[in-house]
């Protein structure tokens, strides 16, 4: 039996001392869980309170995304037609991966963008066209096993007319979740990244774009509308090849700051326990609690999640009349603190109601309710 006296908890026990010491140590624990908490909380309201006051000034590690989500969501209005919330296109999909593509493309169209494309092998086509009716689905990219050698530059040339009569209409790409590494689609690949730039039209790279890119910078490099979301191995990849050393944890701001700039300025959204997203000028971070389910597919939700915040990003600041509070800050990076800020909280939800049976479908379900919760439709 234990009786508490009074607020100094001490205890009347009727036990072994092996029982006591179970006992008083559980107590003990509690009783730090909760100061823990408190600390937490008032750290918490604390934080808010910074944030109101610095998040946007440019010179805050932790922005205040929820104020940015607000800011960058176009409001849904009547006089609006079909495209204007956003185009987006997924370069990726072959035999092995049909999960990736159909994951970021069906995410874009989840968040709010109206129309959402996926350029893929044939293979993979019939597949994610059979995932969802939602999505547009172009078989056009191609293996080297179903391309003869004397095949290859005339193939390689339809590829890429047939990807070029869209490209001007999207806002943004989507390049590599599922895409694969075969060495005939990546140079294919690497043919539409330079029409893209070409076209000024905004880029993110992601899995195995993030492949052909670290061995093939110049197709990003010196870019401003290129996004690499790099996760812990890409980002491994990225560092030995840009700054020809090992990540350094201790000093990972200033590693990152120095990648973007070894890029020339690309805006670089490292994964991980916390976000880390910088241009070469700036340093953010996004800490917003998310899940502890590690399942695969969730880069391939802030990959498309990314690629709608960027667009309205570029919009809202095209249309803002005057300064208004994030008009100073790069579009990537905004739509980079909101597709990650999103994902995050959408995921959080999800663990919330499924718990260890969390998949990346599930987190897919929430991104509008937590969408919602931010910034409601009406
Ligand atoms: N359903 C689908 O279709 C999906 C398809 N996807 C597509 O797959 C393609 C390849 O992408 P990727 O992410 O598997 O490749 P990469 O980063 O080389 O990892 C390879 C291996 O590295 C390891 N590893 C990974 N993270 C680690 C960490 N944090 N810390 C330590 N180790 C870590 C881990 O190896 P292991 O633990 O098994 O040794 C992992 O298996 C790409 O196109 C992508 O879009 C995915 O989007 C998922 C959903
Ligand atoms: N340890 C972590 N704690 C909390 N969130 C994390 C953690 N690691 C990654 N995330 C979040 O999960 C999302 C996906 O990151 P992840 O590193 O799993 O990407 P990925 O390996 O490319 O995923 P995919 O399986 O889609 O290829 C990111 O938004 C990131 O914020
Ligand atoms: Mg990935």
């Amino acid at each position: 039996m234990i009786v508490k006296r009074g607020m100094n908890c001490q205890f009347a026990f009727s036990g072994s001392k092996k029982d006591f010491m179970l006992a008083s140590s559980a107590i003990f624990r509690r009783q730090q869980f909760l100061i823990r908490s408190l600390g937490s909380c008032t750290n918490q309201t604390h934080q808010k309170r910074m944030q109101g006051t610095k998040a946007l000034s440019g010179t805050s590690l932790e922005p205040d995304a929820e104020h940015i989500l607000r800011a960058i969501t176009p409001t849904l209005d009547r006089n609006k037609h079909k495209g204007m919330a956003g185009k987006i296109a997924v370069i990726g999909g072959c035999r092995e991966y049909t999960g990736a593509p159909y994951f970021a493309a069906i995410s874009a169209l989840k968040i709010g963008a109206d129309l959402s494309h996926v350029f893929c092998t044939k293979d993979a086509a019939p597949v994610i066209k059979s995932y969802s009716p939602e999505l547009i689905v172009h078989p056009v990219l191609e293996e080297s096993y179903s391309v003869r050698d004397q095949d290859k530059l005339s193939i390689s040339g339809k590829i890429l007319a047939e990807v070029d009569k869209w490209m001007e209409r999207f806002d943004c790409l989507v390049v590599g979740p599922g895409l694969g590494r075969d060495p005939f689609l990546l140079d294919c690949v690497s043919k539409i990244l330079k029409h893209a730039r070409q076209s000024n039209v905004p880029i993110v790279i992601d899995g195995d774009g993030l492949f052909l890119v670290t061995n093939s910078l110049d197709l990003v490099s010196g870019y401003p509308l290129a996004v690499l979301t790099p996760n812990v191995n890409e980002y491994k990849r990225l560092i030995q090849k840009v700054l020809n050393c090992e990540v350094n944890e201790q000093d990972s701001h200033e590693q990152l700051l120095a990648l973007a700039k070894g890029v020339g300025g690309v805006t670089i959204l490292q994964k991980g326990k916390s976000d880390l997203i910088s241009d070469g000028e700036t340093v953010k971070s996004v800490s917003v609690y998310g899940s502890p389910r590690r399942c695969g597919g969730q880069g391939d939700i802030l990959s498309g999640s990314v690629a709608v915040f960027l667009s309205w990003a570029r919009q809202h600041l095209s249309t803002a009349e005057g300064g208004t509070s994030i008009s100073k800050i790069n579009p990537t990076i905004l739509g980079c603190i909101a597709g990650s800020a999103l994902m995050r909280k959408a995921a959080s939800l999800a663990f919330q109601n499924k718990k260890r049976s969390t998949l990346t479908s599930d987190i897919i379900e929430c991104l509008g309710t937590s969408l919602e919760d931010i910034c409601p439709a009406c």
